[in-house]
């Protein structure tokens, strides 16, 4: 009976799914007010500088990074891009793996200008903003594949994408407490994606707190989960993470805005055991 709950609840989610609409997405979440590039305050920079820290600790290394839940973004890849051999993006939706496929063949027709964003991840390397070109030619040539994914099954990539040892990182974005109806079912999502890497592999993950909706297309309301910092770490822990450092960003006001109610961001680097 407990089982049909939640399958019923993960179906339901999958069916909002549906409705989103990669440009809007992209128009709502990846322009000012939400990023803007040109603040120091806003919440793109600090996501951009915790991926660039967090990828040149030292401490991350391997030949395959694995991103969850890509949507139709780039962004959370740009600095992984320069440790990593190999990177895989997934996403749930052909929509979204169609966007990024645009813009891994480089022939016209994306949603999104990734310049200035490729650009902000050279200067925190210390290179001038002119060697994006170079970044962007290295992130097309390390990307492998743009695959499905489905968090809410066991196993959440098809069997022959990955080497069975595993992935050597994740990445994921605001993936699970999107995809999720409620924190127990966000929290075996948590455990379905480390089944993807390997002992003694890394975690990058970023979510929303407090978020209860956002809508992902104009009249599109998607019901989100609204986890906080400490359901997050417990749900690490169930899984068999430990975890090396969580920061969270507060939204400011200005960036409070109507097609969302998230009260902040949360930052996790995370080990599996
Ligand atoms: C809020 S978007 C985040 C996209 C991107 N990572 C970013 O940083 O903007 C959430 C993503 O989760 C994906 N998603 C929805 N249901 C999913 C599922 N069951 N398994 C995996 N991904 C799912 C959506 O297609 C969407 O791209």
């Amino acid at each position: 009976m407990e089982e049909k709950g939640a399958e019923n609840g993960v179906a339901a989610m999958a069916a909002i799914w549906q409705g989103v609409d990669p440009a809007a997405y992209l128009q709502n979440t990846y322009t000012p007010p939400l990023a803007d590039l040109e603040r120091k305050d806003n919440l793109l920079p600090w996501v951009l500088a915790c991926l660039h820290r967090a990828f040149t600790e030292g401490d991350v290394s391997g030949e395959l990074l694995v991103d969850i839940g890509s949507g139709p973004t780039l962004y959370q890849v740009m600095s992984g891009c320069e440790v990593f051999n190999k990177v895989l993006l997934t996403d749930f939706l052909e929509v979204n793996r169609k966007e990024l496929k645009s813009w891994f063949q480089d022939e016209g027709g994306c949603s999104m200008d990734w310049t200035p964003y490729l650009q902000h991840v050279c200067k925190l390397e210390g290179r001038p903003p002119s060697a994006w070109t170079e970044k962007a030619a290295k992130l097309r040539h390390v990307i492998m594949d743009i695959v499905h994914v489905d968090v809410h099954r066991p196993q959440p990539v098809a069997l022959d994408v990955l080497p069975s040892a595993g992935a050597d990182c994740l990445v994921s974005c605001y993936c699970l407490e999107s995809a999720s109806p409620d924190l127990a079912a966000f929290t075996r999502a948590l455990g379905h994606i480390g089944r993807l890497l390997r002992s003694g592999g890394h975690l990058l993950l970023i979510g929303t707190l407090g978020m209860s909706y956002y809508f992902g297309a104009p009249g599109v309301k998607i019901p989100t989960v609204p986890v906080n910092a400490a359901q997050v770490c417990a749900s690490l822990k169930e899984n068999g993470y430990t975890l090396i450092r969580l920061e969270v960003y507060t939204l400011p006001e200005y960036m409070k805005v109507s097609h969302h109610d998230a009260s902040g961001i949360f930052f996790v680097k995370a080990i599996k055991e």
